[in-house]
């Protein structure tokens, strides 16, 4: 991605926290120390424990572990749709924990993107009315050659008009991929994707996801708990207990569940 392009999508000029000439490297999103507690007393469940973590711009980034290690909790913490009990989190260069309910409801809506594992497409709407439906809610005008470039990237050119029971699981997922990549967010944060795909379909979506970081500069940051799904992305982040266990660049699904097992392995004999 140039500079240019970067520049293009952010209609009141680059993001506080965007570096206007995007490099690998830079945090797109930052964790410090960050903890999550839920409940009180007997029932407190120490979700997150004093994480630190760089989600690098332009790089796709998988978070794994056990059920229950707090994958979600810190994709939701990072993406504002949680509040965190101490420490920070970091959107570029803006402190969430800083900021007030509407402007926490901005910042999401402007910067970041969101891809579950149901599609939550609007059955109403065409394809092409879904992927624009936030950027027409947030009164944005949609960059038409950017959108053509998504829309061709995610394979979609052919399906724009056909609504969503219409179009297959697979097709569905890709039209949440380009709603999310349509308004170029600094980040988007996927959770579970590809659950609701069959192996086919989700290796399509998670090609797609992958172009969308390679060829378009997105980045992105998803969990997942399936080792082939983790190899699409450049980086693994492990985690185990609320903590990060692990780092592993440049994944491969075998060494992916190697490490999986390790810490099952672990967890058994603690
Ligand atoms: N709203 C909540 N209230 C109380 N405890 C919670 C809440 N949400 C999550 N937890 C607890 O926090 C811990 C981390 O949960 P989280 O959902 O982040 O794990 P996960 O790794 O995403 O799990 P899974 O792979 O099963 O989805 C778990 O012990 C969970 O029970």
């Amino acid at each position: 991605m140039t500079t240019s392009t970067r520049q293009q999508h952010t209609a009141g000029g680059p993001h506080p926290g965007a570096p206007a000439d995007h490099a690998h490297g830079v945090a797109a999103a930052r964790a410090t120390d960050l903890s999550k507690i839920y409940g009180q007393g007997e029932t407190q469940v120490v979700a997150l424990d004093r994480i630190t973590v760089d989600f690098r711009q332009a790089e796709f980034t998988a978070i794994m572990g056990p059920s229950g290690s707090g994958k979600s909790t810190l994709m939701h913490c990072m993406a504002g749709l949680d509040s965190i009990s101490s420490g920070s989190a970091r959107i570029g260069d803006t402190e969430l924990t800083k900021l007030k309910d509407k402007k926490l409801t901005q910042l999401r809506r402007d910067r970041i993107g969101f891809i579950f594992q149901a599609f939550n497409l609007l059955p109403t709407l065409t394809g092409l009315e879904n992927i624009t439906l936030p950027m027409d809610i947030a009164g944005r005008k949609p960059d038409k050659e950017w959108l053509d470039r998504v829309i061709r990237t995610v394979g979609l050119t052919d399906r724009l008009k056909h609504r969503p029971n219409q179009l297959s699981g697979g097709q569905q997922q890709r039209v949440a991929v380009a709603r999310a990549l349509a308004s170029r967010p600094e980040i988007i944060f996927g959770d579970e994707p590809t659950g609701n795909l069959d192996s086919r379909a989700g290796a399509e979506v998670l090609g797609f996801l992958r172009n969308s970081v390679r060829e378009l500069g997105q980045t992105v940051v998803m969990v997942t708990h399936d080792p082939v799904a983790a190899a699409y992305a450049d980086r693994v982040v492990f985690l185990a207990d609320g903590r990060i266990v692990d780092d592993m660049a440049e994944p491969t699904a075998d060494g992916v569940l190697e490490r999986m097992k390790s810490f099952d392995a672990k967890a058994r004999t603690s």
